[in-house]
This record gives structure tokens, sequence and C-alpha cells, in this order.
């Protein structure tokens, strides 16, 4: 199985409009890949809190459309990172907002197949609980001889989701983030722990670039279940390709049976 993370990088100049574009036309250059994953938020700006009203859509909007086009005319498997999320339909949950922090996952035909509200939310007093609702289930991509967990970003901080999407048969972790240079250390930590605890692969995806006054912290990781980085990008956009064996997970797991020995 080939992965390409897309470590992309903005800043707060770029219209909604353009930024689309460019990442649609990065996503068709991974053609060939089997599996391509994008950052949290970048549609809308990971801290770009003002912005979002404005850069918020449906999960079939402008963007979600574009998406599917470019995984499509590539023919991979797209997480399509996460958008801010205002459902068309008017939905609002229990907290009375209209928003949430929604990652999208198409086919290689560019259908939607899977979405994932964010359940963590980053921001403290402030940004994503202010803001938005949380999503509240666990949601899978079953493709490419993996069974992925979805989750974002603050959720990475959050052991025991992930332990819930392993006794539900997860055998890797896709994470976008947005999350900032200044906690680079904890970010490059938790992707291999959550691997390491789960022996499961871990496919982070970081942003890059500086917008609203904050450096992202890039760095996105492939770690394999055994926890060595098998590949992991510098600060700037870059596009991390990897080539992994997904039979290893089983044999890992059975030569290291550490999961049996678990005490409930
Ligand atoms: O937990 C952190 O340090 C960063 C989290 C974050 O930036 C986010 O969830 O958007």
């Amino acid at each position: 199985m080939r992965v390409c993370l897309i470590q992309l990088a903005y800043d707060d100049d770029e219209s909604l409009a353009e930024r689309t574009r460019r990442v649609a036309g990065l996503v068709r250059e991974q053609a060939g890949a089997d599996l391509v994953v994008l950052p949290e938020l970048w549609s809308a700006g990971g801290f770009s809190y003002r912005e979002w009203p404005e850069r918020s859509q449906d999960v079939r909007g402008e963007v979600a459309q574009a998406l599917a086009a470019a995984a499509a005319d590539a023919g991979v498997w797209l997480h399509g990172g996460s958008i801010a999320e205002r459902p068309d339909s008017g939905e609002t949950g229990p907290e009375g907002k209209s928003l949430w922090n929604t990652s999208l996952v198409f086919s290689p035909s560019g259908e939607l197949l899977a979405t994932y509200r964010k359940i963590h939310r980053f921001g403290f007093a402030g940004g994503e609980p202010k803001l938005m609702e949380a999503g509240t289930d666990l949601v899978f991509l079953d493709a490419v001889g993996l069974r992925a967990g979805l989750s974002t970003c603050y959720d990475l901080r959050f052991p025991e989701l992930y332990r819930a999407q392993l006794d539900q048969g997860a055998t890797a972790f896709v994470i976008p983030a947005a999350w900032p240079m200044a906690r680079l250390d904890a970010w490059r930590l938790l992707l291999r722990a959550r691997a390491v605890e789960n022996q499961c692969l871990v496919l982070g995806c970081n942003t890059a670039g500086t917008h609203a006054g904050t450096q992202m912290a890039g760095h996105s990781a492939v770690v394999a279940p055994t926890g060595e980085v098998l590949a992991e990008a510098g600060d700037d956009q870059e596009v991390l390709r990897v080539d992994f064996d997904v039979d290893t997970i089983a044999a890992f797991r059975q030569d290291f049976p550490v999961l049996a020995d678990r005490r409930l």
C-alpha cells in the first residue's frame, strides 16, 4: 500500500477558491497512490476562528465536490482532512450550534463514504468549544487492507478514544491536524505512543506555514505499529510518500502479542 500525506502550508492571504484549487491539484498529482491524506481544517484555517463562519460548508458543498473530483481523477482513497461543517439542513447540535469540525473520506470513484465529527474540541474557553459542537461517533475507513480509526488533532491527547477504536478492530489511525510548533514535541511523542500502545499504523498529517499568528509544526509522520518512524516531514510544505505492507501489522501482533495481555 502506498500512502501520501500532503502536509499543506498556507498563510492568511489565500482565498478559499484559490486554496481549494491548489489542494485539488496536489491530490491529482498523487495518482498511483492508494491512500492520500490532507490536514485538519485546511479550507477554513485551523486557527482562523473568525474565518470559520464564512468558510464553513456542507459536507456536499464546494470543497467536498472539488475533493471528490480530485479523488476520482487520481483514482485514490482520499481522506480530505476536515472542513468547518455547517449542514445545509440547518441541523443544530445539543449546544444549539450548527458548526462541526468534520473529516471527509472519499472512495477512488469520488463517493463520499465517511464523515467524522471531531470529538474532543480544542481551545478551552475559546475556539472550538465556543464555536463548534462535539462529535460523538467512532468512524472507520475500511480500505486498502486497513481498518483505520478516524480522529483529529487534539483527539490525539485522549488515549481512550484509540483504545475504543482498537476494540472495534482498528489496525491503523488516520489523524489530520493543525498542530502548532509550540507543542511539536508532544505531537511527535503522542503519534508514537498511540502506535506503540495499540500496535497500530499511525498516519499523522499536519499543517505547515503560519496563519492567524500561529506557526504550525509540520512534522507529519508515518509510524509503524512497532513505534518506528517510517517517514517524517520537515517544517515546510511537503508530500510524504510511504510504501507499507499492511500484512506486517497482524504479523507483528502475533510475534509480540502485547494486546492479548490486557486485563480489563
Ligand atoms: O493539543 C494541541 O496541542 C493542539 C491541538 C490543536 O491545535 C487542535 O486540535 O486543533
